[in-house]
C-alpha cells in the first residue's frame, strides 16, 4: 500500500484513499450544498439535533440526511456527538442565514450549475483553451446574466455574501483620508464594501457604480448613511464617475483578461486627478506550493469568466501600463489583499 506521512500528525497516510477522496471532491461540494439548501445550520443554531429531528424540521429523509451530515463532520462541517446528535462547528455556523457573516448564499452560488457545469468542463478547457462558461452557455457571464434575472439574483446574493467578511476587513485596515473625500466603488455590486467603509469613516461620501441589477438591490439603505452616497449605473469599459478621491475595484479585475483590465483601468485613469488613489482588492498570489484560496479562485475564474488571479508583479505591470504606480500591497485579515496604487 502506498503511504506518505500525514502533514499534521506524521502518521503514515493511505495514499489510495487520500487520492480517491480528492477525486470525489464533487460529492463534498454536493453535500455542502445539501446542508445549505435545507438550512440545516439554521436548525442547529439553538442546540444539537438528531438527524431524525432535523429531517422532521426540514421535510427531508432522515437516514440519508444522517449519512450526509456524518460525511460533512469528517471535514469539520458539523460534529456528531456520542448521543448521535449533530452540532454546529465554527465553519458550519457560517452556513446560517440572516447573520452578518453568513456564507449561505456564497455556498449556494459556488455550488450552483453555473460553477458545477463549468468545472466539469475543465479537461476540455485545458485541451482547447477558452472559457468553459461561454462554450456551455453561449455568451460571456455578464452578458448572459443580463437576460437571466434569477441567475443574476443568485450571483448578486452570492457575491454580497462572500464579500461581507472582506468588506469589514478592508474598511478596518486601509487608511482612508481623514478629511472629507469621495470613494467611488467601481463594479461595487450591491455596495456592501461602500457601506462598511462609510459606516466606519463618517467623514467620507461614496458613489456606487455598477450595472442596473445589483444597484436595484443595493445595501446602502438606512438613515445612518443618508445623504452620503448615491448610485450611478454605467459601463466601466466606457467611463466611470469623475471627481472621486479614492477609486476601488474589488474583485473586478480578476473577472477579466489583461486587455480588458487595461480598458477598465483606462476609464478609471481618465476620471481621476493625478495623485488620487486606486485600490485594487483581489487575491495576490504568493509564490510556492502552499495552499491559498486565490489559487482555487484562479481556476474558477479561468472557467467562468476568462479572468485570472494575479501576482503582485503582474498587478504592477498592468497598473503601470495605464498610468498608475503600485505603492504597496496591504494584506487584510480576509483572503484578498489591497493593491494600493496612485494615479500619475
Ligand atoms: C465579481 S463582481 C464584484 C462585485 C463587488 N465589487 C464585490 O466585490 O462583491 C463584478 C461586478 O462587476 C460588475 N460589472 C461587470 N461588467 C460591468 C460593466 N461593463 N460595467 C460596470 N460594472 C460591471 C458586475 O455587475 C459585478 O457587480
Amino acid at each position: 500500500m502506498a503511504t506518505s506521512p500525514d502533514r499534521t500528525t506524521g502518521e503514515p497516510r493511505d495514499l489510495t484513499a487520500h487520492l480517491m477522496d480528492q477525486a470525489m471532491g464533487h460529492l463534498f461540494s454536493a453535500a455542502l450544498r445539501t446542508a445549505a439548501q435545507h438550512r440545516i445550520a439554521d436548525h442547529l443554531a439553538e442546540g444539537p439535533r438528531t438527524a431524525e429531528q432535523l429531517a422532521a424540521a426540514t421535510g427531508t429523509h432522515a437516514p440519508h440526511l444522517r449519512r450526509v451530515l456524518r460525511y460533512l463532520a469528517t471535514r469539520g462541517i458539523f460534529r456528531e456527538d456520542t448521543a448521535g446528535a449533530f452540532q454546529l462547528t465554527p465553519t458550519a455556523a457560517l452556513l446560517r442565514t440572516g447573520v452578518p457573516d453568513s456564507l449561505h448564499d456564497g455556498v449556494m452560488m459556488m455550488t450552483d450549475d453555473l460553477f458545477r457545469r463549468t468545472s466539469a468542463d475543465l479537461p476540455e478547457a485545458v485541451q482547447e483553451g477558452g472559457t468553459s462558461f461561454e462554450r456551455l452557455y453561449g455568451a460571456p457571464l455578464f452578458t448572459y446574466l443580463q437576460s437571466e434575472p434569477d441567475t443574476r439574483r443568485l450571483f448578486d446574493d452570492g457575491m454580497s455574501s462572500l464579500s461581507a467578511a472582506v468588506d469589514e476587513a478592508v474598511a478596518a485596515v486601509y487608511p482612508f483620508p481623514a478629511t472629507g473625500a469621495t470613494v467611488v466603488d467601481v463594479g461595487g455590486g450591491r455596495g456592501g464594501l461602500l457601506r462598511a467603509v462609510l459606516r466606519r469613516h463618517p467623514q467620507l461620501t461614496g458613489v456606487l457604480f455598477d450595472q442596473a441589477p445589483p444597484l436595484a438591490h443595493h445595501l446602502l439603505d438606512g438613515d445612518e448613511l443618508k445623504g452620503r452616497w448615491h448610485v450611478q449605473e454605467g459601463d466601466f469599459f466606457a467611463s466611470v464617475p469623475e471627481g472621486g478621491d479614492v477609486y476601488v475595484l474589488k474583485q473586478v479585475l480578476h473577472d477579466w483578461p489583461d486587455e480588458d483590465c487595461r480598458r477598465i483601468l483606462r476609464s478609471c485613469h481618465r476620471a481621476m486627478a493625478a495623485g488620487s488613489r486606486l485600490l485594487v482588492i483581489d487575491s495576490v498570489l504568493p509564490p510556492g506550493n502552499a495552499p491559498h484560496f486565490g489559487k482555487t479562485l484562479d481556476v474558477a475564474m479561468m472557467a467562468v469568466v476568462d479572468g485570472q488571479e494575479r501576482t503582485a508583479e503582474e498587478f504592477a505591470t498592468l497598473l503601470s501600463a495605464e498610468g498608475f504606480r503600485l505603492t504597496r500591497v496591504l494584506p487584510t485579515s480576509a483572503f484578498p489583499s489591497i493593491v494600493d496604487a496612485v494615479a500619475e
